[in-house]
């Protein structure tokens, strides 16, 4: 549905010079959400950004719906954006136009006639629950709220593409939820494909099918969330999956912990459980293979695109040799392990 092509987009000239975007290449299939995450400047707003073409890329195609956008004409464009609805962080509403008249507005674009309209926009209301809010002002809403007229409005000419540009990033832990629990029934009932950007992993984990890495304007780790999260290539991909699980050594133990063994002393380590690892009882396995007993200190565990992945902070107690072996065995079995010290 969406495809871009070698895209590369610079801003500035000479030392100011900064490459946005580079050499992107990306293939989003209908009905997919897709996230691409980010920190702050990697070009995730280019990146959406250049799909509309809200921004024009220096060089390469964006394809969408079989359409090559970057080779139409600007009255070509416009009939062509009517397949793309896009919503934004802070939600784009006209002020002085009550959640009826917003979410009529690209109706009226379109030059639909009154009736109609009245009949698009109530079923839209219902679609995002909002039937209670028609004729008030959007100052008079919540952030969700807004956040919900403004994806009524994005889906009121019916595109086949949905961008959601930080979509949840100004709203609160809650909310934040609810808009992505009302992304995913829209994705399911309309079937509409939808492009977010996001620099919250909890986006990525609740509706995302695929996700994409972006680092100073690469995509440098595209994967289905359930391989992405069971199977991270990149470091960056491994340090944001980590940020999502908080699994953290106790200060008492940290201020104990030695860099190499001493006699008497016994390795701390965090393991990383992922999809096939997760489920095998290798803990008890160990015990019993190498008489090595597991002492428990933390365990993070988390369910993302159908997959378990997580963490666990251990103290291994055994004869050293015999500790090698078992720290081996887990490696050899797919999990991550890290000697953090010995305690
Ligand atoms: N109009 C512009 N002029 C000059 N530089 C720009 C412009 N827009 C973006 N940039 C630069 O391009 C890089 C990518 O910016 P972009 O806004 O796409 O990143 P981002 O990942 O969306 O960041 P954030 O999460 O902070 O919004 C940044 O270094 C930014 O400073």
């Amino acid at each position: 549905m969406i495809q871009l092509e070698n895209l590369n987009k610079i801003f500035g000239k000479g030392e100011q010079q900064v490459v946005a975007l580079n050499h992107v290449n990306l293939n989003i299939e209908a009905g997919q959400i897709f996230g691409v995450i980010g920190a702050s400047g990697a070009g995730k707003s280019t990146l959406i950004r250049c799909v509309n073409l809200l921004e024009r890329p220096d060089s390469g195609k964006v394809i969408l719906d079989g359409t090559e956008l970057t080779a139409l004409n600007k009255q070509e464009l416009g009939q062509a954006r009517r397949k793309i609805g896009m919503i934004f962080q802070h939600f784009n509403l006209l002020s002085s136009r009550t959640v009826a008249e917003n979410i009529a507005l690209p109706l009226e674009f379109e030059r639909y006639d009154g009736a109609a309209i009245k009949q698009r926009v109530a079923e839209l209301l219902t679609l995002v629950g909002l039937d209670d809010k028609a004729n008030v002002y959007p100052a008079q809403l919540s952030g969700g709220q807004k956040q919900r007229v403004a994806i009524a409005r994005a889906l009121a000419t019916s595109p086949k593409v949905l961008l959601c540009d930080e979509a949840t990033s100004a709203l609160d832990p809650e909310t934040t939820k609810s808009i992505l629990n009302l992304l995913k029934d829209i994705n399911h009932k309309l079937q509409i494909t939808i492009l977010m950007i996001t620099h919250e992993m909890e986006v990525i984990k609740s509706i995302c099918d695929q996700v994409a890495i972006i680092d100073r304007g690469e995509l440098i780790e595209k994967n289905s969330v359930a391989d992405f999260f069971s199977h991270p290539k990149t470091e960056l991909a491994k340090r944001f999956i980590a940020a999502t699980i908080h699994i953290e050594i106790p200060h008492e133990y940290q201020m104990r912990l030695s860099s190499e063994p001493k006699p008497s002393t016994f390795p701390l380590v965090r393991l990383g459980f992922s999809g096939a690892s997760v489920d095998a009882p290798l803990i008890s396995e160990l015990s019993r293979k190498y008489h090595v007993d597991v002492s428990i200190l933390s365990a993070n565990m988390d369910y993302a695109g159908g997959v378990k992945f997580g963490y666990m902070l251990a103290e291994l107690f055994g004869e050293s040799e015999q500790t090698d072996l078992a720290i081996q065995f887990l490696i050899e079995h797919h999990l991550s392990v890290e000697v953090l010290g010995y305690v």
